[in-house]
């Protein structure tokens, strides 16, 4: 059976309820969505793991809006029922049962959409609730505001109903911190399901901040191996000369300074899963090394000549076209059709369309307990500044800039200034999207500056990028002003030949 999209959006009882196309039928406890030249009726139930005090608040209102209650009479009455019943939307009341037992009940429902009441007096949120805080639909302080819970119930269910359909043939990787349900990011949630149930090694694509890294670790988490260690290594980070021995470990006396037996990342990662970040930047003699470990899995320590025999599975990322790479010899061609067995590619966030307003609240749940919730929301000038912009630095730039507006907010609901986005970032007429983008990320570049005193690295840090590809974007965008002229000219052209290689 499927239902109309705008069900979920459907509140029964809250303001312009006579306009919604669904209204409730308290004696039958359902909801009415016409369905094309049909009724479809809908009976909505609601678990919930409330105290008494609150259960009478909302049980009677509930009821009459058309919900039927299930109570919980605990945890482990709780857990029977989402056993036996498919829940779409839950209530559970963080004051009386805030332990971590319930909040890993709650993480691991997943297309259940929880509303959590709490009492700010008894309950405040630590860093350890993060996970927790991410994955609530929403929040309401006791005591209640009925109409508004009625309203957030009802998108609540309408998003679990959605989400569980047995007919969706696509998951979101929520479960994994992974933010999306775009079209762009199911069907990539779709092929990443798939990539983990295989031990082959994937190259992950996709821009700087996309979340690769994030991708990386949720098919290590899905895969077999998730109780095996997964080893991240940043091969753009690592000093060239310490990079042999941190990646392959060295035995005692390899070399100057080498006082005892390091155990390399390579070889910390057995059992479980290693993955290579920047893989563009690994040096090419070391390209020739990790041919070999994905050959035979087997690594020798600096000092040694003893095989070590491993059981790994390989992921790579990269930000560059590795394929380009390869034709200008700077990545060895084998190594490539080694890492790219199954190739996964991220879309950058200006092709998921729909997912902005939906990243942009779950980060803010996520970082708004820094400032003990004093930032409530966007405006809604902030809201369609975000939809307008590009997003050269993708969700890494986005996390930045909503950490930064939530620190620095004067008020409860984030504007455009708060988060670094001037209000002209919206389009101008006639501008063509390959314009607006080239715009907007000038615009970007030139407010990340301007919040890093000019300071080129940090402001490359907070947009995601590299200090070199920053100089590239620099030029191209006539950015170079007197400050950023101290860099030697020939500096510039060294990185930004640098660059060529990595953007
Ligand atoms: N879909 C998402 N939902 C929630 N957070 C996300 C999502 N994608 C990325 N992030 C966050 O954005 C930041 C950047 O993500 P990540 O480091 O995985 O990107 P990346 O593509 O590996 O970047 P780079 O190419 O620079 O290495 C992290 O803080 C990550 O948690």
């Amino acid at each position: 059976m499927s239902y109309t999209l705008w069900m979920a959006a459907a509140p029964v009882g809250g303001p312009g309820r006579g306009s919604h196309r669904g209204r409730a039928d308290a004696r039958s406890r359902c909801i009415v969505i016409p369905r094309g030249d049909r009724m479809a009726w809908v009976e909505r139930d609601v678990v919930a793991l409330v105290d008494d005090c609150v259960h009478g608040e909302i049980h009677r209102f509930l009821c009459a809006e058309g919900w039927r209650v299930h109570r919980a009479t605990g945890l482990q009455d709780l857990a029977k029922q989402l056993q036996g019943h498919t829940f779409h939307a839950g209530l559970v009341q963080l004051q009386r049962a805030g332990n971590n037992r319930l909040f890993e009940l709650v993480g691991r429902q997943r297309s259940l959409q929880w509303i959590a009441l709490s009492d700010p007096a008894f309950w405040r949120p630590g860093p350890q609730h993060r996970n927790f805080l991410a994955g609530v639909y929403d929040f309401h302080s006791l005591p209640v505001d009925s109409q508004r819970l009625a309203i957030s119930l009802g998108h609540a269910w309408g998003k679990g109903q959605l989400l569980q359909h047995p007919e969706a043939p696509f998951e979101t990787l929520e479960e994994y911190g992974i933010v999306g349900s775009s079209p762009a990011m199911l069907s990539f949630a779709h092929m990443l399901r798939k990539a983990s149930k295989t031990d082959a090694p994937v190259l992950i694509a996709g821009e700087s901040g996309t979340g690769k890294e994030l991708a990386a670790r949720a098919i290590h988490d899905m895969s077999s191996r998730a109780r095996k260690p997964f080893v991240a290594v940043n091969c753009g980070a690592l000093p060239p000369h310490l990079i042999q021995s941190e990646l392959f470990g060295h035995e005692k006396g390899a070399f100057t300074g080498a006082h005892q037996r390091k155990i390399g990342r390579i070889e910390a990662a057995d059992g479980g899963t290693l993955f290579l970040d920047e893989i563009a930047d690994l040096p090419l003699s070391l390209q020739a090394n990790l041919l070999r470990v994905l050959q035979d899995k087997v690594i020798e320590r600096l000092g040694s000549t003893q095989s070590v025999q491993l059981d790994i599975r390989v992921l790579a990322a990269s930000h560059v076209d590795l394929l380009d790479a390869v034709a200008k010899d700077l990545f060895r061609e084998d190594l490539y059709y080694r890492l790219n067995v199954v190739k996964l590619v991220v879309p950058p966030l200006r092709d998921r369309h729909g997912d902005i307003e939906l990243l942009a609240q779950a980060l803010l749940d996520k970082f708004s307990w820094e400032t003990l919730g004093k930032v409530k929301g966007f405006s809604q000038q902030a809201l369609r500044a975000m939809n307008q912009y590009a997003w050269p630095g993708n969700v890494r730039e986005m996390v930045n800039r909503i950490r930064q507006g939530i620190i620095m907010a004067e008020h409860p609901y984030l504007t455009p200034e708060d988060l670094g986005m001037e209000r002209r970032a919206a389009c101008a007429p006639g501008l063509t999207l390959d314009g607006a983008r080239a715009k907007a990320e000038a615009d970007a570049i030139r407010s990340a500056l301007r919040r890093c005193q000019h300071n080129v690295s940090e402001a490359a840090r907070e947009l995601g990028v590299s200090r070199a590809t920053m100089y590239r974007l620099l030029e191209r965008h006539a950015l170079i002003g007197p400050s950023l002229r101290a860099t030697p000219p020939e500096a510039l052209h060294t990185l930004a030949g640098a660059t060529e290689r990595n953007a």
